[in-house]
């Protein structure tokens, strides 16, 4: 491994002390960029590691806001707005209690190479708070998301920076920072996608996480001789991704064996489908974070409390839940079940260690920040749509998302074969995002 990447890596863990999920992507991404690095010194001389892997700007405040019995509650709130070369950043808001600097800067650096990878002009960022919205009133979580957009909406705005939803921020926490932002700047902007359809969003924005990650899991089914129908899918978590997964999977023939929450697993060898994918939508409205109702509802499905799904066998596995999902122990299981395809649906499914013990043992990785793109790529429609004043029907969105999604994976495939790395998915993702980025960066000069 070449010493300037080395001592890059060493450098930001210095800088950055103790934001171990942040020092996890740099190293992922870096190291894989080794090549590259070899054929461009001239990306060397001009700093562009260095560079990258500094945000450009990081915004901490504080949140305060009074609860139901009136008392009053101090949250931290940050975005992180990392690089801008080729378009204002982008990249949603996460709430949730375990939220710190090394969360949000590792999604927000990733979020500059998925953001690239969708061919869109899109700089990465993002942000958050450690609010847990578990068991929090409706009256609550509004009076959150106001004072959280009451300090932020300084920093952001169509063309500067434009936030949108993650872990526990959907549809209905997009309204209420919308609703105040719109309140304090007086104006009717694109500022944040996610909107509802009645003021500016996107027919189709919600389901584009979990579709385009099937649309890049049927590629790599597809690169390797095999159909995604008729295939059994173990996927996790029960929130937006994971919804929209479940339906397009469905749609296209294959069957979603099990779901997943902070509680454990749900097996059902029946399938999760129909109404039973409309039921997700009610077990994370509820806010209670758990997914065992799903058994007592539909009786022939078991709930294993405080276990993975990857333990059930299944032709594909999908994480749609959060970071390192996937560890080295159920790599190890992976690899010794003969399992072939592993497509990750939440920002870092998987470990470092576990991705080398899949690739290693034959296992087919699409890597997050390329198979779950078709997300912000969808946002970044919604920021168009809102600029020309117009709509788009679900059709022209579709039709563009299954488009877009197809050209990521053959961006990464190309990349990586370019790079020597074979149909290694992860290392062509971090190649293909990050040329476009430096060759930005390249031509706007030190800044
Ligand atoms: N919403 C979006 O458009 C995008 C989301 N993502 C990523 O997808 C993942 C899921 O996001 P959303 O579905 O939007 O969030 P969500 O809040 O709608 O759902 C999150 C799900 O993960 C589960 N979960 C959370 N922490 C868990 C834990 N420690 N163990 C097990 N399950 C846990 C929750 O129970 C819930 O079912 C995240 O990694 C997010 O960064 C990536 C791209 C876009
Ligand atoms: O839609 C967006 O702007 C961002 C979605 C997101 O947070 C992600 O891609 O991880």
């Amino acid at each position: 491994m070449s010493n300037y990447i080395e001592t890059v890596i060493e450098n930001c863990k210095k800088n950055n002390p103790g934001e171990v999920e942040f020092h996890q992507t740099v190293e992922e991404v870096l190291r894989s960029l080794e090549p590259v690095i070899e054929k461009h010194p001239e990306y060397q001389e001009a700093a562009i590691l260095e560079r990258l892997v500094e945000p450009e700007r990081g915004i901490t405040f504080k949140v305060t806001w009074v609860d139901d019995a009136g008392k009053v509650q101090v949250n931290k709130g940050y975005r992180y707005q990392f690089n801008s070369a080729i378009g204002p950043y982008k990249g949603g808001l996460r709430f949730a209690p375990n939220v710190y600097p090394g969360i949000i800067k590792f999604l927000g650096f990733e979020q500059i190479f998925k953001n690239s990878l969708t061919g869109l002009p899109i700089g990465g960022g993002k942000g958050g708070a450690n609010f847990d919205p578990t068991g929090k009133s409706d009256a609550e979580v509004m009076r959150f998301c106001q004072a959280f957009i009451t300090e932020l909406y300084r920093h952001i705005g169509p063309s500067t920076d434009v936030p949108a939803g993650d872990l526990g921020v959907g549809g209905r926490e997009i309204g209420y920072m919308y609703g105040q932002y719109k309140k304090i700047v007086n104006r009717f902007e694109g500022t944040l996608t996610g909107k509802g359809l009645s003021w500016g969003g996107l027919n189709g924005r919600t389901e584009a996480t979990g579709y385009g990650i099937v649309y890049y899991a049927q590629c790599m089914l597809e690169a390797n001789g095999e159909k995604l129908e008729g295939k059994k899918v173990a996927i996790s978590g029960f929130g937006n991704v994971s919804w929209g997964t479940a339906l397009k999977l469905n749609e296209l023939g294959a069957k979603v064996i099990t779901i997943s929450g902070p509680d454990g697993y749900i097996y059902d060898p029946d399938g999760v489908s129909g109404e039973k994918v409309d039921y997700m939508l009610e077990l994370r409205a509820s806010g209670k974070n758990i997914c065992s109702p799903y058994a007592e509802k539909y009786p022939n499905a078991t709930f294993y409390a405080g276990k993975k799904p990857w333990e059930v066998d299944a032709d594909l596995y999908i994480p749609c839940a959060t970071q390192n999902e996937i560890r080295e122990e159920d790599a190890k299981s992976f690899v010794e079940r003969g399992v072939k395809f592993v497509c990750e649906g939440s920002n870092m499914s998987s470990t470092n260690e576990a991705i080398k013990i899949m690739q290693d043992g034959g296992i087919i990785v699409g890597p997050s920040k390329a198979a779950n793109a078709g997300g912000v790529a969808c946002s970044c429609i919604e920021m168009g749509q809102n600029a020309g004043k117009t709509v788009f029907t679900p059709e022209q969105v579709h039709a563009q998302l299954k488009d877009i999604m197809v050209g990521i994976h053959d961006a990464c495939k190309d990349a990586a074969e370019k790079y020597g790395f074979g149909y290694n998915l992860v290392a062509g993702a971090n190649i293909a995002g990050f040329l476009k980025v430096a060759d930005a960066m390249m031509a706007q000069g030190i800044c």
